[in-house]
C-alpha cells in the first residue's frame, strides 16, 4: 500500500492506493500534516512507501521523520517520466505538473492531451499525441483572484466564491463575482478554443479544487476529476518503479 501527498500552495491532498485501487483521500492545511500523516498511518498499517509531491513550503523533513518506517519518495525532476519533456527550462517546471502531465499520458495513450488543474493557480500543461510534454500557461486561480482585488485595491471587500446573477453586475459585489467568475470561465473556454484551432483532436481533463465548480460552468466539454492529480501520483510512482 502506498500513501500519496501532493503539497499545494493552498491545502495538501493525500490518499491511500494498493494498486489501482483509492482507499481514502484526505484534504487538510499545512499545520495539520503532522497529525494527519500519523493518523493515516496509524489506519493502514500495510503502507510501505510515501510518495510526496510538493509546489508548497512544507519542509522535507516533515516527511522525512517517516523514514525509519517508510520508505519515503519525493518525485522529482530527475524519476523517470513517461514523456519527453520539451520544456526549455525543465528543472523550474512544477513537479505537480509533471505529474498530471505523467497520469494523462499513461491513462490516455496516443492521443493529444489537455490537462487544467483549477488550483492556487491555473496551469495548462499540454502533451501531443507522441509524447512531447510541451508546457501550457501559469495563471491564477479562481481564489487568488477574489484576494489580489482586495489586497491591491483600497475599497474592494474580500469575498468569497458565488456564482453570478448576471453577466452585468449591479453592484460592488456583483460586480467583483461577475468580473472574477465569468472572467474565468470566459478565459478557459478561450484557451480551450485556441488549442482546438491548432490540434483537431484531443482530450481535456479538469482537476483541482474549483473543478466541480467549474465544470458545469463551462461550454466546452472536459473530462472532470477532482481527484486526477492524486490518481497521477499514483500512476507516477508505479511507473517510476517499473523504470528505475
Ligand atoms: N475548503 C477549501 N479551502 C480552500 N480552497 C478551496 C476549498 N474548497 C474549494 N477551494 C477552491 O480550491 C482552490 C484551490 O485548489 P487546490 O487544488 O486545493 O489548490 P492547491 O493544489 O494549489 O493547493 C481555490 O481557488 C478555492 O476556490
Ligand atoms: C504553477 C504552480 C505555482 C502551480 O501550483 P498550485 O496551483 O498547484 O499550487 C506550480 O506548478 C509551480 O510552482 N510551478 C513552477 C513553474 C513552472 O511550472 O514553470
Ligand atoms: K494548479
Amino acid at each position: 500500500m502506498i500513501l500519496v501527498v501532493d503539497v499545494g500552495n493552498t491545502r495538501i491532498k493525500a490518499a491511500v492506493f494498493e494498486d489501482a485501487t483509492l482507499f481514502e483521500i484526505f484534504v487538510f492545511s499545512k499545520i495539520e500534516l503532522q497529525k494527519n500523516i500519523k493518523n493515516i498511518l496509524k489506519n493502514f498499517e500495510k503502507i510501505t512507501d510515501l510518495v510526496v509531491s510538493s509546489v508548497g513550503d512544507v519542509e522535507k523533513q516533515s516527511f522525512l521523520d517517516y523514514n525509519n518506517v517508510l520508505n519515503v519518495h519525493f518525485l522529482s525532476h530527475e524519476d523517470s517520466f513517461p514523456f519527453y519533456n520539451r520544456y526549455s527550462t525543465p528543472k523550474t517546471l512544477g513537479i505537480d505538473r509533471m505529474v498530471l502531465a505523467a497520469g494523462a499520458t499513461l491513462v490516455f495513450p496516443n492521443q493529444n492531451r489537455l490537462v487544467i488543474d483549477a488550483g492556487t493557480c491555473v496551469t495548462y500543461d499540454f502533451v501531443d499525441e507522441k509524447n512531447n510534454y510541451l508546457g501550457g500557461a501559469i495563471a491564477p486561480g479562481l481564489r487568488l483572484r477574489y484576494e489580489a482585488l482586495h489586497n491591491f485595491t483600497a475599497k474592494l471587500p474580500l469575498l468569497s466564491l458565488e456564482s453570478p446573477k448576471d453577466l452585468i453586475g449591479t453592484s460592488t459585489a456583483e460586480s467583483i463575482h461577475s468580473g472574477v467568475v465569468n472572467g474565468f470561465v470566459y478565459e478557459i473556454d478561450g484557451f480551450i478554443d485556441e488549442y482546438k484551432a491548432r490540434y483537431s483532436n484531443f482530450i481535456i481533463i479538469l482537476t483541482g479544487g474549483d473543478t466541480d465548480f467549474l465544470a458545469k460552468r463551462l461550454k466546452n466539454t472536459i473530462f472532470a476529476n477532482s481527484n486526477f492529480l492524486l490518481e497521477s501520483l499514483n500512476q507516477t510512482f508505479q511507473y517510476k518503479i517499473k523504470n528505475d
